[in-house]
């Protein structure tokens, strides 16, 4: 069997470790031979395809980012997209199957192909955790590592000049990042998109903090909406595929802080930082147990289905499952977080 690989939406860090675990277990075990796409579903609709043999391979699984490129084009859209163009494009390459890494957005685009008759399976990416199907997301644990180590330096800066810290971390819809790095760096408050808190109640964690002598660190997640208002900060326009482009609350809460607390606040927003480099070991462990699998589900047949992780097992998945519901932060974790707070 030819198969083509592709990543598709947000990099991560795990994404070549992927890649090579697919490859591998795809040219030692299962006789695969593989290509890949560049740049997501657009080396898809473009016909623009790289060698992926042995050689390509070596060594990725410790790199950042993805060699093959990605992008959030849309594989139903423009003149050479759409089901008929991409099974002629597959017949005349020779490929038999796709494995698609991406996201939520990725694998609806996934589906709606295998439901039109392609063959594809799918490796479940996001570094928000937020994929409902799958216990963890390789990337997670890398961007929660970088996260704390950014948080333990802004608490050093923060107790020399007894200052509020407030410290951005990404948390589209979901608060997993925000919640274990700011337990992880011991934060005062932490805002997630699951919980409107008020700035009061911000206030008055602050305040608690500060008055036992600490420099107060909030933790904020991208998508955090405080109670008084509908949206998510946005102030950077849409992406590729229309949505608004997250970033910035923590900026426009330190003056707020500072207001209703008295106390010297400065915020940063730690970005695509969380999203590059090294992976972690556990996220390059994950990634290619997920891409070697991905191997084996080519090789069963299992089209229309997902790899996942449940508990240490690596399972499989529909696609209607996978895209079935986002993973919040339950209302239990975040109680037992809020013990610590103030
Ligand atoms: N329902 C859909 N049908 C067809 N294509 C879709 C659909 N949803 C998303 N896509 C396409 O898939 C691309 C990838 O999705 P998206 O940008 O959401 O990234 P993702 O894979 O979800 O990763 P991330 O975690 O970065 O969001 C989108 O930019 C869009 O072009
Ligand atoms: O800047 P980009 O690449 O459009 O992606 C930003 C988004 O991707 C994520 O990192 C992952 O979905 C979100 O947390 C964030 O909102
Ligand atoms: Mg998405």
């Amino acid at each position: 069997m030819r198969i083509g690989i592709l990543t598709s939406g947000g990099d991560c860090p795990g994404l070549n470790a992927v890649i090579r675990g697919a490859v591998l277990k795809g040219i030692q075990i299962n006789g695969q031979e593989f290509v890949g796409f560049r740049d997501g579903w657009r080396g898809v609709v473009e016909d623009d395809l790289v060698p992926l043999g042995r050689k390509d391979i070596q060594g990725i699984s410790k790199q950042g980012g993805t060699i093959l490129g990605t992008s959030r084009t849309n594989p139903f859209e423009g003149e050479k997209g759409g089901v008929d163009n991409i099974a002629a494009m597959m017949e005349r390459r020779g490929i038999d199957a796709i494995v698609a890494i991406g996201g939520e957005g990725t694998l609806a685009a996934a589906k709606r192909l295998t439901d039109a008759g392609l063959k594809i399976v799918g490796v479940p990416k996001t570094v928000d955790n937020d994929l409902g199907a799958t216990d963890y997301t390789f990337g997670f644990d890398t961007a929660v590592q970088i996260a704390v180590d950014a948080m333990d330096r802004l608490r050093t800066t923060g107790e020399s000049h007894s200052r509020c810290m407030v410290a951005e971390v990404m948390g589209r819809h979901v608060g997993w990042i925000a919640l274990h790095s700011g337990m992880a760096a011991g934060a005062h408050a932490i805002l997630i998109p699951e919980q409107a808190t008020s700035i009061e109640q911000l206030a008055e964690w602050v305040k608690s903090a500060y008055d036992r002598g600490r420099a107060p660190l909030v933790v904020v997640a991208e998508g955090f909406v405080p109670d008084h208002e509908n949206d998510a900060h946005s102030e950077r326009g849409l992406d590729a595929f229309g949505r608004p482009r997250l970033g910035g609350i923590g900026e426009r809460l330190a003056p707020m802080i500072e207001e209703a607390t008295g106390i010297e606040t400065r915020a940063t927003t730690l970005g695509h930082i969380q999203r590059g480099g090294t992976p972690s070991a556990y996220d390059r462990v994950l990634a290619t147990r997920l891409g070697m699998a991905a191997s084996d589900s080519v090789n069963e047949g299992r089209w229309g289905r997902m790899v996942a992780l449940r508990g240490t097992d690596i399972v499989h998945v529909s696609f209607e499952e996978a895209l079935g519901s986002l993973k919040v932060v339950p209302q239990e974790r975040y109680d037992e977080a809020a013990i610590l707070f103030g």
